[in-house]
């Protein structure tokens, strides 16, 4: 009998919901965007009401366009952006500040400080993280000092924190639960990710009372049930986890050395590395990759900050394309006698380097650069960066290998960057069927508790490629082309 699974995967952008039936199809699906606020320079917010209406209008639209009614739905499973940080009151459940997004930079100075004190060793050996303001921890600092009357609401146990996931399963359920999975805790910079806990030490350095917090659960498990007056009738919530990870699940990388990469607006790739919390030496995150039946498997995890960014900017800024999937046809066309290098640095560069004043910049152009010869620019950029995380990941970790990329994220349409991205690499880039793996990931995790879905091992054997890119470039070029970049790379660096 067919079963369905309603998967909601809340964005930076925009909020979704998918319904897949038990074979992985999607029955239906309904996005919507919502608004971004940038009340300063290096600030954005979120409405967490608009985060919440916007997610229950997509899930009720959904179950319209499937024609299937709340009883139908076996199971919910949610992804989420990640890091991006709510406050609460218990009591009413209204926020008591807009959600701080993951982008959100006002908390730099205050982990400058942490880092000069010396905190930086330790919190990178607890969470796996690097001491950065990307991450919630100091953000709830934040807003417990600047929110008036928060300090003393949160040390009463009035007020209630949580990632997106944890937000929407307390509105989902009414107010009843309030719990995250140890993906998303992975990202608050307050998880113990060797002992599995919120870190009493990390806690008290950053004076967040432990009251605040949600109980954290497998990725995939009992997330209690949906209020039926939301959808039509109760549904269990029984998946969680960030969309990275989710992904990573979506694509069925449950063997250590599988690796995917999601090219949307930034990158990140992500590395299975098994039960190994592998320490990375080239400024990559140690996370939790997912939990299950309480085995936590670990993963490398890399972000560029431009990936389709860069295609935005080619049609945007500079008004060359006129649509993102035209950029592949016109890097065809360009002059391969030009070795022409964009640095996308548009707003610093993440993994390995996390240099934030490093500014984009372009090398190698002549009067006969155009269009052509810049769109190319663009795609390589993405694909050499890719190359740069892989290195670093092999780097850090023995168990590496060779390896085949699995790729998804809406850049992955263009076969041109795919190709080039296997030439560089020198490796297989796999694309799936289902492009959507982050909303996959997530159905898998809340279906595979129902029984729905099977175990890890035989869900990996039915992941479906559409499509291999075998690389063909010439050991020479590849060569010549990548020490170009490292060169153009090393010119726009600030330290
Ligand atoms: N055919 C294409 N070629 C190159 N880039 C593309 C193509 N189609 C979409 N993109 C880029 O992919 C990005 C959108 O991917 P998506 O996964 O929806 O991102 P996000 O989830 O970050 O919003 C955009 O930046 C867009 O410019
Ligand atoms: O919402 P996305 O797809 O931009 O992903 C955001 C990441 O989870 C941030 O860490």
């Amino acid at each position: 009998m067919a079963a369905f699974i309603l998967a909601i995967d809340q964005g930076t952008t925009s909020s979704r919901a998918i319904i897949f039936n038990n074979d992985f199809d999607i029955v239906a699906s309904a996005q919507q965007e919502f608004t971004q606020y940038f009340p300063q320079s290096g600030w954005v917010e979120h409405d967490p009401e608009e985060i919440w209406s916007t997610t229950l209008a997509t899930c009720r639209l959904a179950l319209e366009k499937a024609g299937l009614t709340a009883d139908q739905i076996a199971a919910i499973g949610i992804t989420n952006q990640r890091e991006t940080t709510l406050i609460w009151d218990r009591e009413t459940g209204e926020p008591i500040h807009k959600a701080i997004v993951w982008q959100d930079r006002r908390t730099a100075e205050f982990c400058n400080k942490l880092d000069a004190a010396g905190h930086n060793p330790t919190i990178k050996a607890k969470t796996g993280l690097l001491l950065d303001a990307y991450f919630s921890g100091t953000k709830i600092t934040w807003m417990l000092d600047n929110v008036e009357g928060a300090r003393e609401k949160a040390e009463a146990g009035k007020l209630a924190f949580g990632t997106v996931d944890t937000f929407l399963l307390w509105r989902l359920t009414g107010g009843k639960v309030h719990a995250t999975d140890a993906t998303n805790a992975s990202r608050t910079m307050l998880f113990n990710i060797h002992e599995n806990c919120w870190d009493k030490e990390l806690l008290e350095l950053l004076k967040v009372p432990a009251s605040l917090l949600p109980e954290v659960k497998d990725s995939s498990a009992d997330f209690g049930t949906s209020n039926p007056d939301l959808l039509g009738a109760a549904i269990p919530i029984r998946g969680i986890a960030g969309d990275q990870q989710a992904a990573l699940v979506g694509q069925a990388c449950f063997k250590p050395g599988m690796i995917k990469s999601t090219y949307g607006t930034g990158c990140f790739i992500v590395l299975n590395t098994g039960k190994d919390a592998v320490t990375s030496n080239n400024r990559l995150l140690t996370t939790i990759g997912y939990r299950l039946n309480g085995k936590t498997t670990y993963a490398l995890e890399g972000s560029i900050f431009v990936a389709g960014a860069a295609v935005q900017w080619m049609r945007d800024a500079m008004g060359m394309i006129e649509a993102a999937h035209v950029i592949g046809k016109l890097a065809r066309k360009a002059d391969i006698n030009q070795d022409v290098y964009l640095v996308p640095a548009f707003t610093g560069l993440g993994a390995p380097h996390w240099d934030p004043d490093a500014r984009g910049a372009i090398f190698g152009i002549t009067r006969a650069t155009g269009p052509a010869e810049l769109s190319r620019a663009a795609l390589e950029s993405v694909c050499y960066q890719t190359k740069d995380l892989l290195e670093a990941m092999r780097g850090d970790w023995a168990g590496m290998g060779d390896t085949t990329l699995r790729v998804d994220g809406g850049m992955v349409a263009s076969n041109w960057t795919m190709q080039f991205l296997a030439d560089i690499l020198n490796a297989p880039v796999d694309r799936p069927q289902v492009l959507e793996t982050t909303a996959v990931g997530a159905a898998y995790l809340a279906g595979l508790y129902e029984g729905i879905f099977p175990a890890p091992e035989e869900f990996a054997e039915n992941w479906k490629r559409e499509c291999r890119f075998a690389p063909c470039l010439d050991e020479d070029v590849r060569i010549r082309k990548y020490k170009g970049w490292q060169a153009a790379v090393k010119r726009t660096l600030t330290r």
